[in-house]
């Protein structure tokens, strides 16, 4: 069942002291109390070209996979390349953990939908490669790293070519270095899209467990209705046609009760809520 509403439900974390924190965590700085991310009334344009978008608020805490869904064109990158502090707003404010990071670069993780791993180094040096380039020995990296490889269902894969690997275990990989350069938000960019249809049902749940455990604040932007539905707590709906003048603004927030029992997104896909949130989010789209 899908309700309007304006309060995040929020999620904590899974099994304590399971997973070390990456090195550099920016988690705990700030004020406590305040969503992971947020954007305030946030306006942007291109290179003084007309307004994409137009006051659009939104937050994410953690522990959440939150989903924002639009047409082609809408301005979901657009939103997510200012969040990421890579592009300045007209107006309006990026906070992270309440702190102001508007127009600052390196404060959130920012996967997209390749996964980007170099062929030449071996799957633990790609998984490594944010904390050498932070500073950390290969050999110290290493020791860091060996211990999750397990926990992202990378375990005897250290040796290995990018190439050698599926499509679904290069993605994992891809994660586990999103996960070592120490940001605890996450902005992913169609992140399944280039898998195949099971693989990425099985990489859809895999990454909602993943982000609860480690306390991830995930924000996800997709075309993909049943993918939004299937994992998010909650759903931006992001509607207008700024190739045509007309700036796109937040819709509705929509937040996805999921029932007891069918927390997993591949469950949750198979009952009647799933559905009507989908119907919901599709008639958004539509209308
Ligand atoms: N680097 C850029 N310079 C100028 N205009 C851009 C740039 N990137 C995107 N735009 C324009 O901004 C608008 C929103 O594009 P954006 O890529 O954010 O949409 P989107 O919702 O992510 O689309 P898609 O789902 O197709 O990836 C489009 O009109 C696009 O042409």
């Amino acid at each position: 069942m899908l309700r309007r509403k304006r309060d995040a439900p929020g999620a904590d974390g899974g099994e304590e002291g399971t997973v070390p924190s990456p090195a550099t965590s920016s988690a705990g700085s700030g004020d406590p109390l305040a969503p992971s991310l947020e954007a305030r009334s946030l306006t942007l344009a291109w290179e003084g070209g007309p307004d994409v978008v137009r006051d659009v608020s939104l937050h994410v805490g953690s522990g959440e996979v939150v989903c924002l869904v639009g047409r082609s064109g809408c301005g979901k990158t657009t939103i997510l390349h200012a969040l990421s502090g890579l592009t300045r707003p007209v107006s309006g404010m990026v906070l992270l953990h309440g702190r102001d990071v508007t127009g600052t670069p390196g404060h959130v993780s920012y996967m997209l939908q390749k996964d980007l791993l170099i062929p030449s180094k071996r799957i633990i040096d790609n998984v490594c490669l944010p904390l050498v380039v932070g500073g950390m020995s290969r050999a110290e990296a290493r020791a860091k790293a060996e211990p999750l490889m397990e926990r992202f269902g990378l375990a005897g894969t250290e040796e290995r070519w990018p190439g050698e690997l599926s499509g679904g275990m290069r993605q994992r990989a891809a994660f586990m270095r999103t996960y070592l350069m120490g940001n605890d938000v996450v902005l992913l960019d169609e992140p399944f899209s280039a898998l195949d249809a099971l693989t990425r049902t099985d990489m859809r749940g895999w990454y909602c467990r993943m982000s609860a455990e480690l306390s991830l604040a995930t924000l996800a932007i997709t075309h993909d209705v049943d993918e939004a539905v299937s994992m998010a707590s909650r759903i931006y709906v992001l509607r207008g046609n700024p190739s045509g003048g007309v700036p796109s603004t937040i819709a509705r927030e929509v937040v996805v009760d999921r029932p007891k029992g069918a927390s997993a997104p591949e469950e949750f896909a198979l009952t009647p809520a799933f559905l009507e949130a989908k119907r919901e989010v599709l008639s958004l789209l539509g209308g």
